[in-house]
């Protein structure tokens, strides 16, 4: 139970469940109004018995389909509104696999998903968790692009709050309509650079909505504790403001002054909704803001952005353990980057950090990194104002050039980082290079979707005689060269978003420091085995990322209590066991009162006055 006041909450009236709020006191508790218990269907502590009949299977957070025992539809009033079949939740997970195989088309399993979230979430959230490699491609990228892309069309019901410009001055009240009293961690967007796909608006919803149901599969948080937003100022994307299933605000987006004053407001009520501690993820803004905003907020709020630290962070852990495979230290590594925007400079900057850890001097640091943006390499001759912000640190003094492979055959490097949503721009000859110049080269294509990646995985294996190691944003199919098979690993920040986002959470801390993305990331690569390299994988199978995220948890929380930054206290002395004592139940719980039923129907019979009935666990 994490440490804050209002724990459980029945539809406006004073809580009689005798419920208390727990004993750890926290210094964000101090800044929630005084502890008020209501019973709600909302929230950690639900007295499901209160919601009856046709309404408690309506409920999602309630709903158990067919697990409903006996004694549950006689007492709860649903009895003859499902068929007489119990199911266990196994059973139901092994339907949820034939249902969803049925469908050929990734967007239609993430429309099953999407309904399944809808009817019944514990199921929802046990099959994605426990089917991660299936399920992952589809909730997120690269299918939730497309879900992006077609938001006008498929959207349903709400999964996240919405809150528009012309909400300006009441951004709170907004909030106040989002059901739940307890959110502890949000992931926003303003839809402007969503994954490689661009200015999204409104549409950009499915991102926030992806990462918050990854931050429960993959990190146990739960889900009435996560709160997708978009903040829709408009877009300048003219297909959707002439499309006429665009469902957000019809308009150009807003800039300058008033859009700062907005998200200044948003940010404000978010602390006043739901206290000082609240996480809140910066997702796919676009560059411009990303950086200002992460600068502006960073030691005021709770807050990262993911898309500059989170993408860092796995960049980093990937770069640690390719180490294990070319026998090389970073100061022996030359990185050039194509893209320089915010996860290239992410990366790039935690590098310099990792490299300092590591004992290289600082200025050797950048000198090793190379950065190239659409206008070609950083070079110190560049006219003013095209090395804004933080690319002037690896601007080179070297001549300028622009094209990509000339610049690959000139710098010579080692490591090679896309993250420039620019498709296919690591063409077969620069790949070639890249294979002559080293014995084993490395090679990140980060751009998400699929459809944006700098190369596919098939053509880095074919093209570098199968030396490269290789990963990429979005997964690709195992390849197969001569009689190796091998299975590219997936470099993306869902690796450490939820980890990070679970410690943090729980420890109350105040903001969060690049020390725990360098932290998650040498957690990530410890977690790397001899197997997953002979695969050809530098991170451990999708599968083991709970665990992945519990490792990161815990070196998150011990940061935050060394670096004085937790407000949860007492300080948990085995803090992995007082995580996992947090984490989100996703098997059902019984839905029967504690203490009293409501009279069965007298001509049913009992478990005990039936073997048939016994039977069924
Ligand atoms: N794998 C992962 O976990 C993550 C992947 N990404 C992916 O990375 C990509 C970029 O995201 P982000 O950094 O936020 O976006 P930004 O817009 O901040 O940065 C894009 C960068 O690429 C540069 N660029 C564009 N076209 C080219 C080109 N043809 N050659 C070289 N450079 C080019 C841009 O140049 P200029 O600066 O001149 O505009 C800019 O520096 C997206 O596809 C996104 O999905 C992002 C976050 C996480
Ligand atoms: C993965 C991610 O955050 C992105 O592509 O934007
Ligand atoms: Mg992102």
């Amino acid at each position: 139970m994490f440490s804050r006041p209002s724990l459980c909450g029945t539809v406006g009236k004073l809580c009689r469940c005798g419920t208390s709020a727990t004993g750890i006191t926290t210094v964000a508790a101090a800044t929630v109004p005084a502890a008020r218990h209501y019973h709600e269907v909302v929230g950690d502590i639900v007295c499901p018995s209160q919601v009856r009949g046709i309404d408690h299977i309506r409920d999602p957070r309630l709903n158990k389909g067919l697990a409903f025992t006996l004694e549950e539809r006689q007492t709860l009033g649903i009895h003859g509104l499902q068929p007489a079949r119990f199911k266990t939740q196994e059973e139901q997970l092994q339907l949820c696999k034939i249902a969803v195989n049925r469908y050929t088309e990734p967007l239609n399993k993430y429309l099953y998903l999407s309904d399944l979230y809808d009817r019944n979430e514990r199921l929802f959230f046990r099959f994605l968790s426990e089917n991660i490699e299936d399920l992952m491609p589809i909730v997120y990228t690269p299918t939730v692009g497309l879900a992006c892309q077609r938001f006008g069309l498929i959207y349903r019901r709400p999964h996240g709050l919405f809150i528009t410009y012309n909400d300006r001055g009441h951004i709170f009240d907004v909030m106040k309509n989002w059901p739940e009293p307890n959110v502890r961690a949000i992931c926003v967007t303003d839809g402007e650079r969503i994954l490689g796909l661009g200015d999204l608006g409104a549409c950009g919803m499915g991102i926030p909505v992806g990462k918050l149901a990854l931050y429960t599969a993959l990190a146990g948080i739960k889900p009435h504790q996560c709160l997708p937003i978009l903040v829709d100022v408009g877009t300048n994307n003219i297909d959707l403001l002439e499309d006429p299933l665009y469902v957000g605000l019809r308009q150009k987006r807003v800039v300058g002054r008033e859009y700062d004053d907005f998200i200044d407001e948003f940010m404000e009520a978010v602390v006043q909704r739901y206290g000082q501690n609240t996480l809140i993820q910066f997702e796919d803004f676009g560059n411009h803001n990303a950086f200002r905003f992460l600068d502006k907020y960073r030691n005021t709020y709770c807050t990262f952005n993911d898309d500059i630290q989170g993408t860092a962070s796995v960049a980093v852990a990937g770069l640690y353990a390719s180490k294990r495979i070319t026998g090389k230290s970073f100061k022996d590594y030359t990185f050039l980057f194509a893209g320089a925007g915010e996860a290239a400079i992410g990366i790039a900057d935690l590098t310099v950090k990792a490299m300092v850890q590591d004992g290289v001097p600082i200025e050797e640091a950048y000198n090793r990194i190379y950065m190239v943006d659409i206008d070609g390499l950083l070079t110190k001759s560049r006219k003013v104002g095209s090395l804004d912000g933080h690319k002037i640190h690896y601007a080179k003094d070297i001549n300028p050039m622009t094209d990509l492979a000339e610049i690959v055959s000139t710098i010579k490097p080692s490591v090679l980082i896309g993250a420039s949503a620019a498709a296919g721009i690591f063409t077969p000859e620069i790949l070639r290079t890249m294979a002559d110049n080293n014995e084993r080269p490395v090679v990140f294509a980060l751009s998400n979707p699929t459809s944006k990646a700098e190369c596919t995985a098939e053509d880095a294996y074919k093209n570098t005689d199968a030396r490269v190691i290789f990963s990429s944003g979005s997964p690709f199919p195992p390849v197969q060269v001569g009689d190796k098979t091998f299975y590219p690993g997936q470099g993306n920040n869902a690796y450490i978003f939820p980890g990070v986002g679970l410690g943090v959470i729980c420890t109350g801390t105040h903001h969060i420091p690049d020390e725990m993305f360098l932290i998650a990331a040498q957690e990530l690569a410890n977690f790397v085995e001899p197997s997953d390299i002979e695969r050809g994988s530098l991170y451990p199978p999708l599968s083991s990322i709970r665990e992945v995220s519990m490792n990161i948890a815990v070196g998150v929380t011990k940061c935050a209590y060394d670096r004085g930054l937790a407000s949860t206290y007492p300080e948990p002395q085995d803090k992995r066991k007082w995580l996992e004592n947090q984490l989100y139940n996703f098997n059902y719980e019984s839905s029967m009162p504690a203490t009293w039923v409501w009279p069965r129907m007298p001509y049913i019979k009992t478990r005990e006055e039936s073997p048939l009935i016994a039977a069924i666990k």
